[in-house]
C-alpha cells in the first residue's frame, strides 16, 4: 500500500498497573487497507485497538489517527473518524432498532429525525435487516444484533472501522451472517482492522495480517504468506492450535 497511513502507532506502550500490556508498538495503517489481527488470548490485541478510538490511554509514543494525536483533547475528532463494534454488541436495549441507528446521529451529527431515519434505513438495508427497525434488540438473534450494532456504527459516517471480536459471543450458525456483512463493508473499501479468530475470513479478506505476542507485534504479512510461511516459531504455534483444533 502507498498511501499515507490513516492510522499510525509510533513506539506506543502502555501498562496496566505494573503489567506492560503494549510494548513499543510501531504500526500503521493505509487509508482501505484491511488489517486482522490475531494472536493469543491476553496478547494485547483488544488493548491496541482500543487505543484507536480512545477507549484506552497510551503510556508512552505516538498515536495518530487521520493525522490527528489521539489525547483527551482531541477525542470527539477522533472518535467522530472511528466506528467500533464489540463481542457484546452493546445496542441500547430500551430504544428501537431504527432508534438505536438514529440517535448517534442527531445527537452528534446534528441531523434532523428524518434525515437521521433515512441514513438508519439505508444502512439497515445494507446489513440486510431493514425489517427489524422497530423491534427491540431483545426480541433479535445474536447474529441479528451484530449486524444492526454494525449499522449503528456506519451511521456516523467513519472513516475507520474497528472490530473486536465481533463473532465471538454468536452461536455458530450466525457468524456467517455477521462475517458476510464485514465482507461486504471490505468490498465498499472501508479502512477496517478487525481482531479476530476467523481465519477463513481473515484469508479471504485481510491485505495484511498482524501476530500479537506478550504485547508485542511479532509477525505482520500479506495473508497468503502468513498462512503457509510464518516466519516465527511462536506464530506457527498459534496457527497450529487455532487452524487444527
Ligand atoms: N483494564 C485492565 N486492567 C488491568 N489489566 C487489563 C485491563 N484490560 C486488559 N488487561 C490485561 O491486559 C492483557 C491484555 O488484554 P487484552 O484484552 O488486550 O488481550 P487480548 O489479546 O485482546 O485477549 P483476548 O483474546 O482474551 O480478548 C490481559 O492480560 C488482560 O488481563
Amino acid at each position: 500500500m502507498t498511501a499515507a497511513p490513516i492510522i499510525r502507532f509510533d513506539g506506543v506502550s502502555k501498562h496496566f498497573g505494573t503489567f506492560q500490556v503494549l510494548k513499543n508498538i510501531h504500526f500503521s495503517v493505509a487509508k482501505g487497507e484491511r488489517v486482522v489481527v490475531c494472536g493469543p488470548s491476553g496478547s494485547g490485541k483488544s488493548t491496541l485497538i482500543r487505543c484507536i478510538n480512545g477507549l484506552e490511554t497510551i503510556g508512552s509514543g505516538t498515536l495518530t489517527v487521520d493525522g490527528i494525536t489521539v489525547t483527551e483533547k482531541t477525542l470527539p475528532k477522533v472518535r467522530a473518524r472511528v466506528g467500533m463494534v464489540f463481542q457484546q454488541f452493546n445496542l441500547f436495549p430500551h430504544l428501537t432498532v431504527r432508534d438505536n441507528l438514529t440517535l448517534g446521529p442527531m445527537r452528534a451529527r446534528g441531523l434532523s429525525r428524518a434525515q437521521a431515519n433515512e441514513a438508519a434505513m439505508r444502512y439497515l438495508e445494507r446489513v440486510r435487516i431493514a425489517e427489524q427497525a422497530d423491534k427491540f434488540p431483545r426480541q433479535l438473534s445474536g447474529g441479528q444484533q451484530q449486524r444492526v450494532a454494525i449499522a449503528r456504527s456506519l451511521c456516523m459516517e467513519p472513516e475507520i472501522m474497528l472490530f473486536d471480536e465481533p463473532t465471538s459471543a454468536l452461536d455458530p450458525e450466525m457468524i456467517s451472517e455477521v462475517l458476510d456483512v464485514m465482507t461486504s463493508l471490505a468490498q465498499t473499501g472501508m479502512t477496517m482492522v478487525v481482531v479476530t479468530h476467523e481465519m477463513g475470513f481473515a484469508r479471504k479478506v485481510a491485505d495484511r495480517m498482524v501476530f500479537m505476542d506478550h504485547g508485542e507485534i511479532v509477525e505482520t504479512a500479506p495473508p497468503e504468506d502468513f498462512f503457509t510461511a510464518p516466519r516465527s516459531q511462536r506464530c506457527r504455534d498459534f496457527l497450529d492450535k487455532i487452524l487444527n483444533h
